[in-house]
């Protein structure tokens, strides 16, 4: 069966896209691996698959899946070029666009300059999947595995983000210690671990390991959290600039009960066809 797809990336985050709007191919967990696959299939770090609207109130559904073939609440970059992709492929012609994910409502805007801000919603500290319970309301928690110790802030933007900071994001133990906080006994549907490194009040280096993907060169989702820790353990103001190994995002923050929003790029690499084996199940 031949599948139709366009290639995307927001800062390096890249996204095989799927239109199941005009047409009706959903892939099942191994399709999706293959797709993702960087040596056998086209090779992305999650899959989006761009539906109609299950309700009046919104334009689309927007359905994501993990390079490792697991459906997630939701993504940020991703956001970024389901707008891009739905006006390009003249889906929609609305600069504001309501879209359903597994958690919610989110709203991306495109903006005069190319780039696309996206009303995130609003961000939990303690979500009940995560069972990580605290007196304060900054959910920080020591994490001892493998003999290290982390101070962990736990944030939800729909999928959990569980950050720390670091001296110097360069020389973070990402790729030791993140695949041991991902699988980590107390986080049940695992977790993407962000480490950021403060640089001002107003700015900070990240780099996170993404559940299901491994170290992505962005995380949209990763940024609002890590920003959103920043500021309620009181090393950060709003707006942030979040400088990651793809490029910059901007994240604005007003405090608990407000929205986060957030602000980058969203670009289209190719469009091409791909043969998917018949024996995927
Ligand atoms: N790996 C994430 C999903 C993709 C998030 C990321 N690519 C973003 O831009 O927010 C998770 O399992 O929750």
């Amino acid at each position: 069966m031949k599948i139709p797809f366009t290639k995307m990336q927001g800062l390096g985050n890249d996204f095989v896209v799927l239109d199941a709007v005009t047409g009706s191919f959903v892939p099942n967990p191994a399709q999706v691996r293959f797709l993702a696959d960087r040596h056998f299939g086209v090779g992305c770090d999650q899959l989006l698959v761009v539906e109609k609207p299950g309700s009046p109130e919104v334009d689309f559904r927007y359905r994501i899946f993990n390079a490792d073939g697991g459906e997630v609440e939701q993504c940020g970059n991703g956001a970024r070029c389901f707008a891009r992709f739905v006006t390009d492929a003249g889906l929609t012609d609305k600069r504001e666009i309501r879209v359903e994910t597994r958690c919610g409502v989110i709203a991306p805007r495109l903006e005069a300059d190319g780039q696309v801000t996206v009303d995130m919603g609003l961000p939990r500290f303690a979500p009940a999947e995560i069972p990580f319970v605290s007196d304060s309301d900054a959910v920080i928690q020591p994490l001892a595995a493998a003999g290290r110790e982390w101070m962990i802030s736990v944030v939800s933007m729909g999928n959990p983000h569980a950050v720390q900071v670091v001296g110097a994001v360069d020389s973070a133990p990402v790729a030791e210690d993140g695949p041991l906080i991902e699988n980590h006994p107390r986080f049940p549907r695992r977790v993407n671990a962000g480490f950021m490194e403060i640089v001002d009040r107003h700015a900070i280096r990240l780099r996170v390991h993404e559940r299901g993907a491994g170290e992505t060169l962005a995380c949209g989702t990763g940024a609002c959290a890590a920003v959103v820790a920043g500021i309620r353990r009181g090393l950060l103001d709003t707006p942030v600039r979040v400088s990651t190994r793809g490029g910059e995002l901007s994240i604005a923050w007003s405090g608990p009960d407000t929205p986060v929003l957030m602000t980058g790029p969203a670009v289209t690499v190719f469009q091409g066809e791909i043969e998917l084996p018949e024996d995927l199940s």
